[in-house]
């Protein structure tokens, strides 16, 4: 990586403005898987250490700029205070006088969260007037939130060409693990792509089909595929105008030779419940009303079979909806053969690297990359904004 890194920096009763990724699933209040909060503490503990002013900043789901109560960041700032033992000071706002006040009163080597960068309208636009504001609260500014690195917003590049900026350990290490990985990859190189964020990571297929061999869709993903196929998938998550996109990917599959993997059998359920009526139908066979949220036992066996035989794996985005116990089977599967295989395996995705911490198969794993959509960009090959922005070595 040819950009400056904490390294670079003397930090000692400095203002250092940190852009994590605190991007972590929540439940009733509670952080309930802390693999980013955890990963980032190198970073902050060594800032602090080295005596910085911490300002943290971080966004948490999608609350498209305004202030959502279930999305602001306290609960966050409580358990990165746990896991680094030491104060986190959390302010109610992004920026302004409360902001500027409790900055005022940080010594060397204290900690304060600012609240959801994405409160902000201007945070997603990566507005100037946002980017100075962030940048007028510090004296140099450090990224470290890999998972948001794809993103162009206010606090991953904006900030960064106003201030003298620099990677995090988390960021350095992420680039490092990942582009060792690709740069000649050991074949058979298998692409596994699930999950629900359909409209972000369809487009990604189309690069990673000039990649690898075999690629798997499974996830909320897939059924825009079987659509394609021409199969009814009832309730099942749909992208209606991507089905033309879709069927063109799977065309240039079969041009290149990239063996296409869809589901061909599903767990089908009457409601999004943990107590919904289920059953396993085939792909052809899923009934009006009813909703594919896993894939069936003849999937999971043949992803397992291609899993095992590849010597390259990346994973991103869950087979099914694993949080529910009932529709966790596919995700638990795979982990599994990912688990044991002697392939070298890379999970990528807030909710996959949580699916993996819940089935205790993380330590199984080569690299559990804290990027979801950020390493499957980086994998496609595309210049990541939030590291592009970065103060140059
Ligand atoms: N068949 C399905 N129908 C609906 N939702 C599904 C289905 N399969 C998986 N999901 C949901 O997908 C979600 C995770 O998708 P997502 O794309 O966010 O993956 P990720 O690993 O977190 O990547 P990222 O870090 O980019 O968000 C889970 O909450 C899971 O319940
Ligand atoms: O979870 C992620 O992949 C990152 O935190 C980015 O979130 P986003 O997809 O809402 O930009
Ligand atoms: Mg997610």
């Amino acid at each position: 990586m040819n950009k400056k890194t904490i390294k670079d920096l003397s930090l000692q009763g400095k203002k250092v403005f940190c852009r994590v990724d605190f991007n972590v699933p929540m439940k009733d209040g509670e952080v309930t898987d802390d693999t980013r909060i955890r990963a980032a503490l190198p970073t902050i503990a060594y800032l602090s250490e080295q005596g910085a002013k911490v300002i943290l900043a971080s966004h948490l789901g999608r609350p498209k700029g305004q202030a959502v109560e279930e999305l602001r960041l306290d609960p966050v700032a409580k358990r990165l205070s746990d896991l680094i033992g030491k104060e986190v000071v959390k302010t109610d706002a992004v920026y302004g006088t409360e902001v500027e006040e409790a900055i005022d009163q940080l010594a060397d080597g204290d900690l304060l969260l600012i609240e959801n960068v994405r409160f902000e309208a201007g945070e997603e636009k990566n507005d100037a007037a946002l980017a100075e504001a962030f940048a007028s609260m510090a004296d140099l500014y450090v990224n470290d939130a890999f998972g948001a690195a794809h993103r162009a917003h206010a606090s991953t590049a904006g900030i960064a060409e106003k201030l003298p900026s620099a990677a995090g350990f988390l960021m350095e290490k992420e680039i490092s693990v990942l582009g060792k990985a690709l740069e000649n990859p050991d074949r058979p190189f298998t692409a596994i792509i699930g999950g629900a964020k359909v409209k972000d990571k369809i487009g990604v297929i189309e690069n990673l089909l000039d990649k690898v061999d075999n690629l798997i869709v499974g996830g909320g993903l897939a059924y825009t595929f079987v659509k394609a196929q021409g199969h009814e998938i009832g309730k099942s998550l749909l992208e209606e105008d991507k089905i033309d996109l879709a069927k063109e990917f799977m065309k240039k599959a079969e041009e290149k030779g990239v063996n296409f993997v869809l589901p061909e059998d599903v767990v089908v359920a009457d409601d999004f419940s943990e107590d919904a009526n289920t059953k396993v139908v085939p792909i052809s066979e899923i009934p009006a009303d009813w909703e594919a949220l896993d894939i069936g036992p003849k999937t999971r066996e043949i992803y397992s079979n291609i899993v095992s035989e590849s010597k390259l794996i990346i994973w991103n985005g869950p087979m099914g909806v694993f949080e529910l116990n009932v529709f966790a089977n596919g995700t638990k599967a795979v982990a599994e053969a990912l688990a044991s295989t002697d392939g070298y395996t890379v999970i990528g995705g807030g909710d996959s690297a949580a699916a993996v911490e819940k089935f205790d198969l993380a330590d199984k794993m080569d690299h559990v990359s804290t990027g979801g959509g950020a390493s499957l960009e980086f994998m496609e090959g595309k210049v990541l904004p939030g590291v592009a922005a970065l103060t140059d070595k």
